[in-house]
């Protein structure tokens, strides 16, 4: 028997980027496709930890275990959406700017004898306070499309963040300390 498989439940280039870190590379890639609502007054850590469970159940597989992950980008109580279009971007940066907010960033892993094992990570993130013309060229960057928030650590908007304490991987998008340990945990083989 060879050593069990891993496969990633995620259509995120940045997951298999982070993944890659670790030494691995999923032998598959099972993105999974489920209705990202979420339910009235549920909590952003709930809202992560339930996304995260569900991608990788949804993906689960006999054959391997099946990782996936979720980011939530929090104002207080508040789950901010996915920035698809540019107002809902710059609402986003306007309620970021100049205060600290959350982001959570929840795996599961799902084993090949049907257990879920799922971590946490949150991180708080500072912007500065930000100009009318600096969420302007941040709009015009394009780089806050698709990303929960409205905004990409990985890129330009770093450059407009004071401080973060907690996980900058889990903020990308799959937050590398949980994730090894939650592999080595389930006794997958990780150096
Ligand atoms: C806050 C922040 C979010 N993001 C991204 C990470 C996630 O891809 C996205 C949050 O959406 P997710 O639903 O976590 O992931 P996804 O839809 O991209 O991929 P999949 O569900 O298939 O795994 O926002 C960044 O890339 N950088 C950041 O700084």
């Amino acid at each position: 028997m060879g050593s069990p498989k891993l496969i990633l439940a995620s259509a995120s280039p940045r997951r298999r980027d982070l993944i890659a870190r670790l030494g691995l590379a999923p032998d598959a890639i099972n993105p999974a496709d489920i209705d990202e609502t979420p339910t009235k007054g549920e909590l952003p850590r709930d809202y992560a930890r339930r996304m995260a469970r569900e991608k990788a159940e949804a993906a689960a597989s006999d054959d391997g275990f099946v990782l996936a992950g979720d980011t939530v980008v929090a104002a207080g109580r508040r789950i901010l959406p996915k920035a698809e279009d540019e107002t809902t971007a710059r609402q986003c940066l306007e309620l970021l700017s100049g205060r600290r907010h959350r982001v959570m960033s929840a795996i599961a892993l799902h084993a090949p004898d049907g257990t879920v094992r799922e971590r946490l990570s949150e991180t708080v993130v500072l912007f500065k306070r930000l100009s009318g013309q600096e969420i302007e060229a941040y709009i015009a960057s394009g780089e806050w499309h698709g990303k929960a928030g409205g905004y990409a650590i990985q890129g330009i908007a770093e450059g407009l963040i004071t401080r973060i304490q907690g996980s900058h991987s889990g903020v990308v998008g799959l937050p590398l300390y949980e994730t090894r340990a939650l592999l080595k945990t389930a006794g997958f083989d990780i150096a």
